[in-house]
């Protein structure tokens, strides 16, 4: 039986910034439903290579398809319409605003896209509006944020404020989202409140979720394909227990303590 086409085919992909390779033939499948990680030390390329999927760089070489469609031939702000959505390592909300605004600011984004693609003569119609509505309290209730909804995000414990993170991505409807570093700084607790999420993201939405992780305990217990990269060169790929046992990636990354 033929393989299902990935929901992202990355080939060959190399950066170079000046002097600086920072990716160097990086051949990458992401399965549709998958929760695949990219794992490395500092300075490997794995933020690199979120940043060319989000176009907000080109490569130097290579290619990226979304869908079997050339996702290089896309610029950054047609990524919500195409399906894909990203947090960021630092956050990137509008502080003053409340849980619900960020959420809603989120949707529109994605409405915007919409109505230009589709329906320029209608405008924003009060139906897509108590849709959007309606899509940031799927949202609220996915992630457990009634209780803070009418809050100023600054106001907000850091744990709490990355969950908005993820949810203003959500709000996008993305069919791919990245995740990078999400539980940075966070403590026992809301990381594997996250860890839960990311899970009910794979299994209940149906959603395909990458991410740039450093917590190799939230690595190895949530994702079904880790991807290595060491200097910019991918140096394994495979489920959790391949990649925490193969020793060039103890060597390169892992140390002893998962061997
Ligand atoms: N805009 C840029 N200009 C010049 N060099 C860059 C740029 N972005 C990244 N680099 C370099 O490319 C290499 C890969 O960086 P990248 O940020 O992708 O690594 P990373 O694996 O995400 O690291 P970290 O875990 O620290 O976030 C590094 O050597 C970095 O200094």
């Amino acid at each position: 039986m033929k393989a299902p086409t990935p929901i992202l085919s990355i080939r060959d992909l190399s950066k170079r910034f000046g002097g600086v390779q920072a990716l160097s033939g990086v051949t990458v499948d992401i399965r549709q439903n998958e929760i695949a990680s990219f794992i490395g030390p500092n300075g490997a390329g794995k933020t690199t290579i979120f940043n060319m999927i989000c176009r907000i760089y080109d490569p130097t070489s290579g290619t990226i398809s979304f869908n079997g469609k050339d996702l290089l031939r896309h610029r950054p702000h047609h990524l919500a319409g195409l399906g894909i959505g990203r947090t960021f390592q630092n956050l990137a909300l509008f502080r003053h605003g409340t849980v619900v605004e960020n959420l809603l600011v989120g949707m529109h984004a994605h409405l915007k896209s919409g109505v230009l693609d589709g329906a320029l003569f209608l405008g924003r119609t009060a139906r897509e509006e108590a849709q959007a509505r309606e899509e940031v309290e799927r949202i609220i209730e996915f992630l457990e944020i009634e209780e803070i909804r009418n809050q100023p995000v600054a106001m907000l414990p850091y744990g709490l404020q990355k969950r908005v993170e993820l949810g203003r991505a959500l709000a996008t409807r993305p069919k791919l989202l990245l995740l990078d570093e999400m539980v940075s700084g966070m403590n026992q607790e809301e990381t594997e409140d996250i860890a839960r999420f990311v899970l009910d993201l794979r299994d209940e939405l149906n959603m395909t979720v990458i991410m740039i992780e450093h917590d190799m305990n939230v690595v190895l217990d949530i994702s079904d394909t880790v991807h290595v990269l060491n200097f910019g060169v991918p140096i394994a790929s495979g489920t959790p227990a391949e990649v925490a046992g193969n020793p060039t990636v103890i060597e390169a990354y892992l140390g002893a303590a998962h061997a």
